[in-house]
């Protein structure tokens, strides 16, 4: 199948502001804010609004942002009985699963409103269906979740929507049947096909004019940061990463400093962050949900009611494509998450392996509804 762009440019003209929507909360998302219940007393830090990114790291929030970006790990306090605070955090995420149910629990629910449809798959990639490890180079996918993605693939048109490069996040899913979104979004790509003129492939790059700029900010991105002891830049091809995973918090504000100092040279770049990762990103008014209305379009799968389209994803990205789901009534999102978190998906997951296990029983229900037609 073809990939037929239909859609305006999403690059925006030079002094358009730094969109924040996307980051902040929206108007469109206050409904399912409206659906706490009063007696769940479930309180989530409601999300930052973003720090402007000429602000001071100091006091823009920007420290605060980036230590809140990853599930804090259990620290043994003498002062703090341990069993006691891992009761509270299980008793607070068991109320935040009355809001946003396992997906496991809620299967057969999901599988009676699939009934007849086409279901479209659309998984982001690192803490999704790989976990969250110290070095990004070694965010390897087991040999049993690329079998449950591949299975999958036979039944559902599925894709992968990353922020890596796609080239990268390819080489970690290594499946040729399924579509790749690298770079957030920026960088999309159909299955390859055999044609008659041999190999055909299907490219859209929203941001390709970018590609000198990031690689010159990524070239100054890794001469500024060397001296930070365990940071780590990553050239994800459209963007750019900057970790901080393995670098002291006390070295946090400079690493952030350093990052601002780059980018405030570069009025066409934003700032956005996700788990302990500063990313540098083109002012385009494109990301992972535009990417998903831009896949479901090309496929063909766009406002049809015997479509749903499924995305999973664990990160402050992932929120996007979350929310064109939710707001467009299309389909929904499964959130990825040990933790409770303000998020746009409808359903929840605690960890890739029961992502693996979603997809395992989404096969195994498809085949026994197709045994019955
Ligand atoms: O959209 P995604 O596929 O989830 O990619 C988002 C970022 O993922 C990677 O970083 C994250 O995972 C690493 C490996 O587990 C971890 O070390 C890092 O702390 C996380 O932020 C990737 O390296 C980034 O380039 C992606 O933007």
């Amino acid at each position: 199948m073809d990939l037929k762009p239909n859609l305006n440019s999403p690059v925006l003209a030079d002094q358009v502001p730094v969109k924040m929507s996307s980051l902040g909360r929206s108007a469109t998302s206050a409904p399912y804010w409206a659906s706490f219940s009063s007696d769940l007393h479930l309180i989530i830090p409601k999300r930052r609004t973003f720090p402007n990114k000429l602000d001071d790291v100091r006091t823009s929030g920007w420290l605060d942002a980036m230590k809140a970006s990853s599930p804090p790990r259990k620290k043994i306090n003498k002062d703090i009985n341990f069993d006691t605070a891992s009761e509270e955090a299980d008793a607070l995420y068991l109320s935040w699963l009355k809001i946003y149910p396992s997906a496991i629990s809620s299967f057969e629910k999901i599988t009676n409103y699939a009934k007849g449809k086409t279901v479209a798959l659309f998984l982001d990639y690192d803490g999704t269906l790989s976990p969250i490890v110290d070095n990004p180079e070694h965010a390897f996918m087991s040999s049993a979740m690329r079998t449950a993605v591949k299975n999958a693939a036979g039944y559902f048109p599925t894709a992968i929507i990353s922020g890596r490069s796609r080239d990268k996040v390819h080489g970690f899913v290594g499946l040729n049947e399924l579509y790749y979104a690298g770079s957030h979004g920026m960088d999309i790509i159909g299955p390859v096909k055999d044609s008659k003129r041999g190999k055909e492939v299907n490219l859209f790059q929203p941001a390709s004019e970018f590609l000198p700029m990031i690689d010159e900010v990524f070239r100054s991105l890794i001469k500024n940061t060397k001296d930070i002891l365990g940071s780590k830049v990553e050239n994800n091809k459209f963007c750019v990463s900057v970790h901080y995973r393995l670098v002291d918090e006390k070295s946090w504000d400079l690493i952030a400093q350093r990052v601002l100092d780059i980018i405030k040279n570069y009025p066409r770049l934003r700032l956005t962050y996700g788990r302990k990762v500063l990313e540098i990103r083109p002012v385009i008014d494109w990301n992972k949900g535009r990417a998903v209305e831009f896949l479901l379009e090309s496929l063909g799968l766009n406002d049809r009611d015997d479509v749903l389209p499924i995305y999973v994803g664990d990160d402050r990205t992932d929120e996007d494509a979350f929310k064109v789901l939710r707001v467009g009534g299309k389909g929904f999102g499964i959130l990825v998450s040990s933790v409770p978190k303000e998020t746009n998906a409808y359903y929840s997951l605690r960890e890739p392996l029961e992502v693996m296990d979603f997809l395992i029983s989404l096969v195994r229900w498809k085949k026994a509804e197709m045994a019955t037609h």
